[in-house]
């Protein structure tokens, strides 16, 4: 293969946002055919694209159409599974934004399709892989220097959220990505994980929680403490600090300039996703695109995909329970073994 053709399955907000990545900035690969259950949403994602993109409004369609030879999928979570498995059943490499899917068990048919397959060719979202200051907290660790890691410390703050967001979104949309990223970082597989309540924020006009406080052993004992806090107000603020033996590895939020004004001193914070990963976004399709050209996946895989809905169904769990409950995965199968 010399180019990825692309169908972008789901023209939404981060939808329209690769496809004008993949047109501009991304070298080996072109969106051909963009889809939307919303012919309207198909149609803006076409003019992003750019003359002669085919429009569909039916997945199975654009993904069988014979001038596309790989996916991107952008729906929503809940409806990640239906598209992944018609590229796995047309043997075409798929990018799913993530989550893989919003349940274990959707995990679960997507993982048993690409081995039943014999093909990797599902490749799953998670951009804070790819993130300069998460690589460099990672070849920190690494490096051994600090000793090994014993605590971490996270917030996942957002300014505000839609009115549909949901308590359970707050691990199947916004944890996920620590749910993911954090055992990459230190090399280690989740055991337990507990969600309790605080107070919520007032500002909360329907039956949210928010914030949230996500507790979460690995298996070799470091206690992750997540805060997920969604209504904020002062931006987007993503935290991580990894407490070693010897010393304490912080990524705060990228540095802007500090401004002494009006007897304050203060920097701004991101207002958004989009702004703070957006070189992420970029590293991480180029590098689907890449290996995808030679047959292959880069980042998540569908199995740590799976692994991630384990755990997050796990703590959706333990968001009534109230108690820690156990993340079972069975054990990594030969296929995913890297
Ligand atoms: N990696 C990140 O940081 C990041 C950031 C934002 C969103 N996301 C993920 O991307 C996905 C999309 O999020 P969004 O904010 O763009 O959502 P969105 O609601 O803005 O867009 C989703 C689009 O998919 C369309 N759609 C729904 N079902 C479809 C189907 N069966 N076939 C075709 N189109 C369909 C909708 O009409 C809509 O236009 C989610 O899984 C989200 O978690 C990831
Ligand atoms: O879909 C978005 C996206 O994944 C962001 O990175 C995350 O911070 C948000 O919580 C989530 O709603």
């Amino acid at each position: 293969m010399e180019n990825l053709n692309i169908a972008l399955i789901g023209c939404g907000m981060i939808g329209r946002e690769h496809i004008e990545r993949i047109q501009n900035r991304i070298r080996g690969a072109k969106i051909v055919a963009v889809c939307d259950v919303f012919e309207e949403g198909a149609k803006k994602g076409a003019e992003i694209a750019g003359a002669g993109t085919k429009i569909y409004t039916d997945f199975n369609e654009a993904i069988n159409d014979p001038d596309v030879n790989a996916v991107v999928v952008t729906t929503p979570g809940q409806f990640h599974k239906g598209p992944v498995l018609a590229a796995i059943k047309a043997g075409k490499p798929v990018f799913s934004e993530k989550p893989l899917a919003n349940t274990a068990a959707d995990g679960k048919e997507i993982v048993e399709a690409e081995m039943a397959g014999g093909k990797h060719l599902v490749q799953v979202g998670f951009m804070r892989r790819y993130d300069r200051g998460y690589r460099q907290v990672k070849e920190l660790i690494d490096s051994g220097k600090f000793g090994a890691p014993m605590v971490i410390k996270c917030t996942h703050r957002a300014d505000g959220v839609a009115d549909d967001y949901t308590t359970a979104m707050a691990v199947t949309d916004t944890a996920i990505h620590e749910i993911d990223v954090l055992p990459w970082l230190v090399n280690d597989e989740w055991d337990e994980v507990q969600c309790i309540m605080p107070k919520t924020n007032s500002k909360v006009k329907n039956a949210l929680k928010d914030p949230q406080i996500m507790i979460m052993k690995t298996k070799g004992g470091i206690i992750n403490m997540l805060e997920v806090n969604v209504n904020c107000g002062f931006g987007y603020d993503i935290n991580c600090e990894v407490v070693c033996e010897n010393g304490v590895v912080n990524l705060p939020c990228p540095s802007f300039p500090t401004v002494r004004y009006a007897n304050e001193v203060s920097t701004k914070i991101e207002d958004n996703w989009i702004l703070r990963f957006i070189d992420s976004y970029d590293v991480e399709i180029q590098d689907w695109v890449d290996h995808a050209l030679k047959g292959e996946t880069g980042g998540s895989s569908a199995w740590d995909g799976y692994v991630a809905s384990i755990t997050a169904d796990a703590l959706v769990k333990s968001q009534t329970s109230g108690v820690p409950e156990k993340v079972v995965t069975g054990g990594t199968p030969d296929f995913y073994k890297k």
